[in-house]
């Protein structure tokens, strides 16, 4: 199932991938390259757990929330969405958790 507040997330993120960098912050990340945008992802995950780990459900959802858009970021930098990442969910759902990566050769 779509999520709308994503997939309007997405719609935005996109149309910034393409806007000058002072355009704004997403644009400037677009800017800036994958390394920054992963970078950011890190710095981002690193935050939610420290939240976690203080067990503070307002600032979990806060740094999640940063979470979840900066990995969407990255995916719209490596043409893809979280579409792709829905999909590969379902996979897994219906191989009963069975979670051996799509396209592996070896
Ligand atoms: N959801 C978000 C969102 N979450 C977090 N952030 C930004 O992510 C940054 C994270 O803060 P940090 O202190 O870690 O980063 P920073 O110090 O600003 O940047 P660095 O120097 O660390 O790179 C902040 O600038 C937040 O404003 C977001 N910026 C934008 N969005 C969405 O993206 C849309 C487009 O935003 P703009 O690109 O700003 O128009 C917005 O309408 C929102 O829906």
């Amino acid at each position: 199932m779509a999520d709308p507040i994503l997939d309007r997330l997405e719609t935005t993120i996109r149309a910034r991938r393409d806007a000058p960098a002072d355009a704004s912050y997403t644009a400037s990340l677009f800017t800036k390259g994958r390394t920054k945008i992963a970078q950011k992802v890190g710095e981002e995950a690193v935050e939610t757990v420290i939240a976690a780990c203080s067990g503070d459900g307002a600032s979990i959802v806060y740094e999640a929330a940063d979470l979840l858009f900066h990995l969407a970021v990255l995916l719209a930098d490596a043409g893809l969405s979280l579409k792709d990442v829905r999909a590969e969910l379902e996979r897994r759902e219906g191989v009963g958790g069975l979670v051996e990566k799509a396209g592996r050769t070896a």
